[in-house]
């Protein structure tokens, strides 16, 4: 689970990361206009640093403060917040960990009663004194490496946080954590997990991609007067309610209402493609989970063209959702979209070729359409991809790449972007949090369930809540994004800590749309008074 939060509280819904190339530009902008960033970005720090020492070691007068410091502007931020927190009464010892240290910074420490330290790096004795200053230090500052960051840490620098990585104390990371890159989140050599981040500017995308979130800890963006300098964020990061199991406002904005007067087709008729003799239960969970989450009616289609009479999964998914209609292929009614692919074992399946060759409605294409969907690509007959909602894991994200033969990359977020630009479809990534990533260029993260979520089925019930949504007239970007929450809200409810199983989520899920959308007044539409019955302003999140 992560502890990311962020503060001050920001109003919107998503928080926005840039990148590290962006931020300094904008950095350079306004300093430019004549503002002390730097003295501003310390004060900040310094603030947070106090905060912490009085909630964890009782108050900020006589405790211990190391501050570990770089070569750049990163280790002067952390020497001039150590100038403050040693003015405050704090002791406070900085070690240089490279040859050479912000000059202002080592200045103001000293003038402030500070104590500075430069262990030599091949000094065996140094390095063992400067890692029992750190382990008992009631806070620890790391201004190794901010976004000039190239790659793992090196020198002494990387030789004590290796040492002291481990430690139980309070960490503050000064713009990011040291090690982890500002751009991808990638952590290499050893990294020490902050207990809090301060950002300056701007938060940096990689503090908001899975692979660096687990080590920031609770984020603070720290207002430095960048807006008008800052391009497009690089991504965004969808909070929650204000714990994980509560549903942030993006579902409670976004989430598609009934207009009093909604008929099933007004509120979206869903066909499920799924299941078949040796996966029934995928069948199942998709079809419940659409139901949870206020589709208007489903249409379950059996495999291999069967009438209902026969097919041996329709009784279970009719004893699940007792509403809905069990429609051979052939005879199937109006739909407004489609879950294709959850526990379907032929790549011939019939109900695939159709949803992905004939069909326009939009699509969840799931787990045994996935790589039907890439061939196709490849073929060049799929039909109207921007329909399209791919939601693979990892591994299926590898094998479609292979098949539409991509270019092996060490990010799976890097490969979804290529599969996104060369199918044209929607690409929710699965992992211990997903990404959205959309054609328009639109890249959103959605903080994942718990771990016990990684269980068979999960999927499944992840395809009927986007399916739900894409049959209630929601862009394919925007119903990722809002069935990633609610799954991953609902997971949290289901798990309380515990282990889970699948249809456990999938009972959760009304609870949480419910939960998200019960400001509102039921029957009266939508509060924007916009499209009659479900809304959509085209927006691609
Ligand atoms: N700009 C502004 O207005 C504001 C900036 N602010 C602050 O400045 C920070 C950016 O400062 P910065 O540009 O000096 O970069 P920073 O990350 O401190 O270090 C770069 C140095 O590290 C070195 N180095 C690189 N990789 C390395 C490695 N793996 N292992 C070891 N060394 C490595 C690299 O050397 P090089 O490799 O280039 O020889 C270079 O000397 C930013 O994060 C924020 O905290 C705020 O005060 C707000 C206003
Ligand atoms: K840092």
């Amino acid at each position: 689970m992560s502890t990311l939060t962020w503060t001050p509280d920001a109003p919107g819904e998503l928080l926005p990361g840039w990148r590290a190339a962006d931020v300094a530009a904008a950095d350079a902008a306004r300093l430019a206009t004549g503002v002390d960033l730097m003295a501003v970005a310390a004060h900040a720090l310094a603030g947070r640093c106090a905060a912490l020492l009085r909630e964890r070691a009782g108050g900020v007068s006589g405790r211990a403060v190391v501050l570990l410091v770089g070569p750049g502007n990163n280790g002067g931020d952390a020497l001039l917040a150590g100038a403050s927190l040693r003015r405050r009464g704090a002791g406070v010892t900085a070690l240089l960990l490279a040859d050479r240290a912000h000059e202002g910074g080592v200045a103001g420490l000293r003038a402030a009663g500070g104590r500075v330290i430069r262990p030599h790096p091949d000094d065996e004795a140094d390095l063992h004194h400067a890692a029992d200053l750190v382990r008992d230090a009631d806070l620890v500052v790391d201004g190794v490496l901010g976004i000039g960051a190239r790659g793992a840490v090196r020198g002494a620098a990387h030789d004590l946080l290796e040492r002291v990585a481990l430690r139980g104390g309070a960490v503050v990371a000064c713009d990011l954590p040291s090690g982890l890159d500002p751009d991808t989140g990638a952590l290499s050599g050893p990294v020490l997990p902050a207990d809090v981040t301060v950002t300056f500017g701007a938060a940096k995308a990689g503090l908001l991609l899975p692979r660096g979130r687990h080590v920031v800890g609770e984020l603070v963006v720290v207002d430095l007067g960048l807006e008008e300098h800052l391009p497009d964020p690089a991504l965004h990061l969808v909070r929650d309610g204000g714990a994980p199991d509560l549903p942030g406002p993006h579902v409670a904005v976004r989430w598609p209402r009934p207009w009093r007067d909604a008929d099933k087709y007004a509120r979206g008729v869903l066909g499920v493609a799924a299941g078949d003799d040796r996966y029934p239960g995928a069948a199942v969970l998709a079809c419940s989970a659409a139901a949870a989450s206020g589709v208007g009616m489903v249409r379950y289609v059996p495999a291999d063209g069967r009438a209902a009479a026969v097919d041996p999964v329709g009784p279970l998914v009719l004893r699940a959702v007792p509403e809905l209609l069990v429609q051979p292929l052939a005879d199937v009614g109006r739909v407004q979209a489609w879950v294709v692919g959850p526990g379907v074992s032929e790549p011939d399946d019939p109900r695939v070729r159709h949803v992905l060759e004939e069909a326009d409605e939009p699509a969840v294409v799931d787990a045994g359409a996935l790589q039907a969907a890439a061939r196709l690509t490849r073929e060049g007959t799929l039909r109207r991809p921007d329909r399209l909602l791919l939601t693979p894991h990892r591994g299926e994200l590898e094998r479609v790449a292979g098949v539409l033969g991509l270019e092996r990359r060490e990010d799976a977020v890097d490969t979804a972007r290529d599969v996104v630009a060369r199918t044209g479809a929607v690409v929710l990534l699965k992992g211990a949090d997903t990404v959205v990533l959309t054609p328009e260029g639109r890249t959103t993260v959605v903080p994942g369930g718990p771990p016990w979520l990684a269980t068979a089925g999960a999927g499944d019930v992840l395809a009927g809540v986007a399916g739900a949504l894409l049959a209630a007239g929601t862009a394919p970007g925007r119903a990722a994004t809002l069935a990633a929450h609610v799954h991953a809200v609902a997971a949290h409810r289901a798990s309380r800590g515990g282990p889970l199983h699948a249809a456990l989520v999938a009972d959760e899920v009304r609870g949480v749309v419910a939960d998200a959308l019960g400001a509102r007044v039921p029957g009266e539409g939508l509060a924007s008074g916009g499209a009659p019955v479900l809304w959509d302003d085209g927006a691609r999140d």
